[in-house]
């Protein structure tokens, strides 16, 4: 897991545990004895550490984390350096990031090539860098460089982290033969000064300044993530305390934090993010066996919010795009949206003005869907209409050459229904973008039950490539995201009707780290387009939607979003909806009476008394209902494993990440006492189906397993 050789007076270390050279014990061993071993052989004169393979070590091996840490520990290997009686330097290619920094940080040397990057990412992880990174990087970067790169966990490219004296130098070429040239020219000098425990920490008199105000930078953007603030006071150690001591309190608030459901849950969340891509399908095919179409030309059907934001997000990866609309006026109004999310994502620094123009210029537009004829793969992105979608796709199915891809960016219609209109359903696939596309990382792609091994390993792919997180899932209505997000919405709108206030419930479930409440986010989305597709629900099955209505189908119903929609009030666009806004467009909101009047006049026609709607029922309320159809989509094999719809809701929602995604976050209350609570509001509330128990959740209840274990139970059942 470590070699060793020598070049002269040069004694080489280099990690060999592939993939990322991962700080393992075994590894850790390797380390510290061949250090020894330098340190006894009198032809060394300088070492220098490396990483063989892609990258220089990554840091702890996270798979470690829940062990009890075996020594010798990174900050065993950090003395072992430091009192080596020899220069030793680290070279660093591709990532030299948490322990693995560390160690460099020990060095008395850093040199790194040009593409190579350093961070102490330790933090994302719900940690601290108690490597001694905490302690030494302040010594070296200062406090101020140290607050910024600990408590967001960036990576560094090499030229900034020169600048910050992290890195000695930028060299080109070979890593080791550079490493070694390095030491050769170093190794007969003096290098006491480079042993950064001897130095004090750069801006210590500032300490308290900087502090105050990373802690406010902190209490803005974490919304009930602490492992920053420990960051911070880990940080604040170097300053206040003897270096070695330093390193023992941050040992212990790192072992603490390790046991905490945050770091859990973010160390789960790192690696079902990882997870998602080894997809595998009901018929057998999968990541491993398939192979991706090559795709060089792409079309979008639709001009309109989404076909845009998904052309900017094609465009701007480099693919060619050849976008569609039934007439030039609709066309128009499309390329000058495009432009436009272009020039945004210049002005927000996604790309230089160069790539956009070099965007702009890949882009070509019809009005004749026959100009298809020679695409490797089209999206359509129209409006949610069925019957409007298998016109196009059996269009599409005459026009493309055979080999080409179908997609479609439906969120809720069925892909077998659509596939069902061509001749080729094996190529047929839902790709479902998040809006604003350009901007949303989320990419579910729902395969049919004839989609190919080979197309779905063509969506996943084009996903990665143009910058996506893409997760596999089932074909039902609403797929994954959408399906679990339903009952909530009814679930807000429900708590208003029964006496909750829609910015008490926005509040809640901000404070709980969803990055907009639910009556902002339906301000945001418009409520016009639920409101249409309502009426056409009803529309087909003979009904029409009233406003004393207190069912629809068999199921609870509330008017109130409808009542909204009848003033004209669709949300932010109008400049009014469940808030209301400086202007139409504007995002200043504020509460307002007539909303408040309308609730009020709405309970008083149904003879509803309003009552005091805690916050805990408005958490369980919103989350629960959204997590037992997550159980029933695990349970279906919509989604083959509950990692797939954690970083659907990671992605798609914003759903906190220190509680790893609603699948998570319910293993972490405890099954059973979900289960119980569920059963509660289905006793409650029998005419909303949602509230029906999951069987697969009844079960977990019963028999909890761990979380990795869910998938293999579902298949049992
Ligand atoms: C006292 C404690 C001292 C120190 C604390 C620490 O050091 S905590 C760890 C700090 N380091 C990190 O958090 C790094 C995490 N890794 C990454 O950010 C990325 O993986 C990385 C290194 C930038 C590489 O990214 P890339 O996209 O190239 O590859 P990928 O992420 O898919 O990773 C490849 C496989 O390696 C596994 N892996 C990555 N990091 C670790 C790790 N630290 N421990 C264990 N395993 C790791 C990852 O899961 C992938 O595995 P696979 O089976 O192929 O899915």
């Amino acid at each position: 897991m470590v070699d060793y050789w020598r070049q002269g007076s040069v004694a080489v270390i280099a990690v060999n545990n592939p993939p990322v050279n991962a700080l393992s014990y075994n590894v850790r061993v390797g380390l510290y004895n061949n250090l020894d071993k330098a340190a006894n052989d009198r032809d060394v004169l300088a070492v220098v550490i490396c990483g063989k393979g892609r990258t220089f070590p990554v840091g702890a091996d996270i798979h470690e984390f829940g062990q009890i840490p075996k020594e010798p520990w990174i900050t065993d290997v950090g003395r072992k350096i430091e009192s080596l009686g020899k220069p030793v330097i680290a070279a660093i290619h591709g990532t030299g990031l948490g322990g693995g920094l560390e160690i460099a940080l020990f060095c008395h040397y850093r040199i790194a090539l040009p593409n190579a990057r350093v961070g102490l990412p330790e933090v994302l992880i719900g940690l601290l860098p108690a490597g001694g990174g905490a302690q030494l990087l302040p010594r070296l970067a200062g406090i101020q460089v140290a607050m910024e790169m600990i408590t967001t966990g960036r990576q560094l490219p090499a030229s900034e982290a020169a600048k910050y004296n992290i890195i000695d130098k930028v060299v080109s070429g070979d890593i080791v033969k550079e490493g070694i040239e390095f030491a050769l020219r170093v190794q007969n000098k003096p290098f006491q000064d480079k042993i950064l425990r001897y130095r004090s920490p750069h801006g210590k008199d500032s300490l308290q300044p900087i502090t105050e105000a990373v802690l406010r930078k902190i209490k803005m953007r974490s919304r009930g993530f602490y492992a920053p603030v420990w960051c911070v006071r880990s940080i604040a150690n170097s300053v206040k305390l003897p270096f070695e001591e330093g390193l023992a309190q941050n040992r212990i608030m790192f072992q603490q934090m390790q046991l905490s459901g945050q770091a859990k849950a973010l160390q789960y969340a790192f690696f079902a993010e990882r997870s998602i891509s080894k997809w595998k399908l009901p018929c057998g095919g999968n990541f491993a066996t398939a192979v991706p179409r090559k795709i060089k030309t792409i079309s979008v059907i639709g001009a309109g919010t989404m076909g845009t934001g998904i052309t900017v997000a094609l465009l701007s990866a480099g693919f060619p795009v050849l976008l569609v609309e039934q007439n030039k006026r609709f066309l128009m109004k499309g390329v000058q949206t495009v432009q436009s999310l272009l020039e945004g994502g210049v002005k927000r620094r996604k790309f230089t003005a160069e790539q956009a123009k070099m965007a702009s210029s890949s882009l070509t537009t019809t009005v004749d869907l026959q100009a298809l004829n020679s695409v490797d793969l089209v999206i359509e992105a129209v409006f949610e209409t069925l019957s409007l979608k298998e016109d196009i796709f059996s269009k599409l199915d005459k026009i493309c050459k055979p080999e080409a891809i179908l997609c479609s960016n439906t969120s809720y219609l069925n892909i077998d229904k659509i596939a069902a209109s061509t001749r080729r359903p094996d190529k047929v696939v839902g790709t479902h973008f998040f809006s604003p596309a350009h901007i949303m990382r989320l990419m579910e792609n729902i395969y049919g039950c004839k989609t190919s091994p080979e197309t779905v390993a063509t969506v996943m792919d084009l996903g990665k490539r143009i910058g996506k997180v893409p997760v596999l899932v089932g074909t039902c209505p609403g797929f994954c995201a959408n399906r679990m997000n339903r009952p909530q919405s009814e679930e807000a709108l429900f708590l208003v009707e029964e006496g909750a206030q829609p910015e008490q419930i926005d509040q809640v479930l901000e404070d709980f780290g969803m990055p907009m409440g639910p009556f902002k986010v339906r301000d945001l989305a418009g409520g016009d387009i639920g409101w249409r597709s309502r009426k056409d629900a009803a529309l087909h099955l003979g009904l029409t939607l009233s406003y004393d209505l207190q069912f629809f189908n068999g199921e609870r119903y509330c008017s109130l979003a409808d009542k909204l929609c009848e003033l004209g009030r669709f949300g932010q666009k109008t400049g009014s909806g469940w808030y209301s806004y400086d202007k139409p467009g504007s995002k200043q909101l504020s509460i307002d009476e007539d909303v408040t009047k309308l609730i009020q006049n709405h309970r008083d026609s149904l003879g509803i008394k309003p009552r005091k709607i805690t916050t805990q029922e408005i958490q369980e309320r919103f989350l629960f209902s959204g997590i037992n159809e997550g159980f029933k989509i695990l349970e279906e094999g919509i989604a083959a494993r509950p990692e797939d719809i954690d970083i659907i809701w990671l992605y798609g929602f914003g759903f906190p990440r220190h509680y790893g995604g609603p699948m998570f976050y319910a293993s972490q209350i405890g099954l059973k006492r979900v289960y119980d609570r569920i059963c509660h509001y289905h006793e409650l509330f029998p005419y909303s189906s949602h509230w029906m128990p999951s069987k697969l959740l009844q079960k977990l209840s019963i028999q909890e397993v761990p979380i990795g274990q869910w998938a293999e139970l579902h298949s049992k059942l």
